[in-house]
């Protein structure tokens, strides 16, 4: 099968931009995958197939795969790619665009320095909602937010938040992100029991109240040079924590995103991320039949 495709990045997070507002391509599992191969197909962490309105109120839907194949929930930094992708083909001339992905809907705005606004929607703290299963462990509490301790294989145990995103997420607090071991523990946590949908793992150094520095071992994808939805985790864990305000820049390998949450007692304010969106190039490539 012969298709079109655009290759963007959001702070260094990359994706592979599938375009089927006007017929559906019917990819396979295999296929996302082999797109998303650095060798034998284009190379990305996630692709996106952004797809018509599917209703009232709504501009668009959009579907993620990540590089394993696995269709997700949400991606920050691919959201934002989303609303550049709409508006470069001029497929809209809205903004605020809205549009469905699996987690819910959406609001993303395209601000005039070129930077996107996205409104992530409140994240959610309820352990069995992330899903992490927290049965027999005694909460280490730290400002009033749960620090769990999960017991790794030949490391012992690791103390750690969980956010839902719509996606989940556990937040580790280090010293150091260059030296934290995201590679050793990031697939020990993926695939631990007791995230049952396995889990992104983000490692965050807190720099001061207003700035963090953060790697994430994401789930379906290994560690990314950027997680939007990661930053956002990584930021309300902090702010519950309280470690950090209601403004906080991330530093990650791929850029900066700046992500704002106020801490209300009800919990359910929506999570600003705000970061940038660039089309690396197009291309065409005969994808083989895979099953
Ligand atoms: N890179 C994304 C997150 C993509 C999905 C994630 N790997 C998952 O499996 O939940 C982002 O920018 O949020």
């Amino acid at each position: 099968m012969h298709i079109r495709f655009t290759k963007m990045q959001g702070a260094g997070n990359d994706f592979v931009v599938l375009d089927e507002t006007l017929a559906r391509l019917g990819l396979t599992t295999a296929q996302y995958r082999w797109l998303a191969d650095r060798h034998f197909g284009v190379g990305a962490d996630q692709i996106l197939t952004v797809r018509p309105s599917p209703g009232p109120g709504l501009d668009f839907e959009y579907v993620i795969h990540n590089a394993d194949g696995g269709e997700v929930e949400h991606c920050g930094n691919g959201a934002r790619c989303f609303v550049r992708f709409v508006h470069d083909k001029r497929l809209t001339a809205r903004n605020p665009v809205r549009v469905k992905v699996k987690k819910g809907e959406l609001s993303l705005h395209l601000n005039p320095d070129g930077r996107v606004t996205v409104d992530m929607g409140p994240p959610v703290f309820t352990s069995g909602q992330v899903p992490f299963d927290a049965s027999g462990l005694a909460a280490q509490p730290m400002g009033g937010f749960e620090r769990w301790p999960v017991e790794l294989p030949d490391v012992g145990e690791v103390l750690l938040s969980v956010v839902s995103m719509g996606n989940p997420h556990a937040v580790l607090l280090v010293g150091d992100v260059d030296t934290a071991p995201v590679l050793q523990w990031g697939p020990l946590l993926e695939s631990h029991p007791r995230f049952p949908a396995r889990v992104n793992v983000g490692f965050m150094q807190v720099v001061n109240r207003g700035e963090v520095r953060l790697r994430v071992f994401e789930r379906g994808a290994g560690e990314t040079l950027a997680c939007g939805t990661g930053a956002c985790a990584a930021v309300v864990a902090g702010i519950r924590l309280g470690l950090l305000d209601g403004q906080v820049d991330v530093a990650t390998h791929g850029g900066v995103l700046t992500i704002e949450w106020q801490d209300t007692p009800s919990l359910d304010a929506t999570v600003l991320m705000t970061g940038p969106a660039t089309s690396v190039f197009e291309g065409e490539i005969d994808v083989p039949a895979l099953p």
